[in-house]
């Protein structure tokens, strides 16, 4: 795994949280897109080298939603960069970790993203991301 990739923040009112986070960060979103098969409406937010995505539910089976109904808005997830998603797939599979979905899933921002389950990640949903244009 290289750097992380992005820390995914579950908030209730996308416009609302770009507001409060572009005072914080002093800059505002560069992008927002809307990931339909994941249920969420994201943007996007550079903090020098570091990367914040908001996700906002877009139907109340979404995981935000569901998320945020037992936990509350605050931090979702953590992603990580990786060079080959099907090579760490099978790694961290071989090192016994449940992972949400084998066959790598178009995410926001040009990835291929794939999830580890938080139950046997100490609790902390885990995100892989590979940039589409390295994946042949
Ligand atoms: C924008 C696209 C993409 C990107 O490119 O960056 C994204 O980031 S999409 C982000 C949204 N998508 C996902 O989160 C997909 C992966 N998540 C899931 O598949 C599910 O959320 C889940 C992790 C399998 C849990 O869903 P489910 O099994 O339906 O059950 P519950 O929602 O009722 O929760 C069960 C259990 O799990 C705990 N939980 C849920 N979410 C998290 C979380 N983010 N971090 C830590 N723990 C989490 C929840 O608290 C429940 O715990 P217990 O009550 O102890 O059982
Ligand atoms: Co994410």
């Amino acid at each position: 795994m290289n750097k992380i990739e992005h820390i995914g923040i579950a908030v209730k009112n996308l416009e609302n949280s770009n507001e409060l986070f572009s005072k914080i960060f002093g800059a505002p979103i560069y992008k927002t897109e809307t990931v339909e098969s994941e249920g969420v409406k994201t943007s996007f937010f550079k903090v020098g080298a570091n990367k914040i995505e908001l996700l906002e539910a877009t139907s109340e089976d979404s995981p935000i939603a569901k998320f945020i109904n037992i936990k509350g808005e605050g931090i979702h997830h953590i992603a990580f960069d990786v060079v080959d998603i099907d090579a760490e797939v099978k790694r961290l599979t071989n090192e016994g970790f449940v992972v949400l979905n084998e066959n790598p899933k178009k995410g926001a921002d040009n990835k291929l993203v794939v999830f580890l389950h938080p139950k046997t990640t100490n609790g902390v949903l885990i995100e892989l991301c590979q940039e589409i244009s390295l994946k042949e």
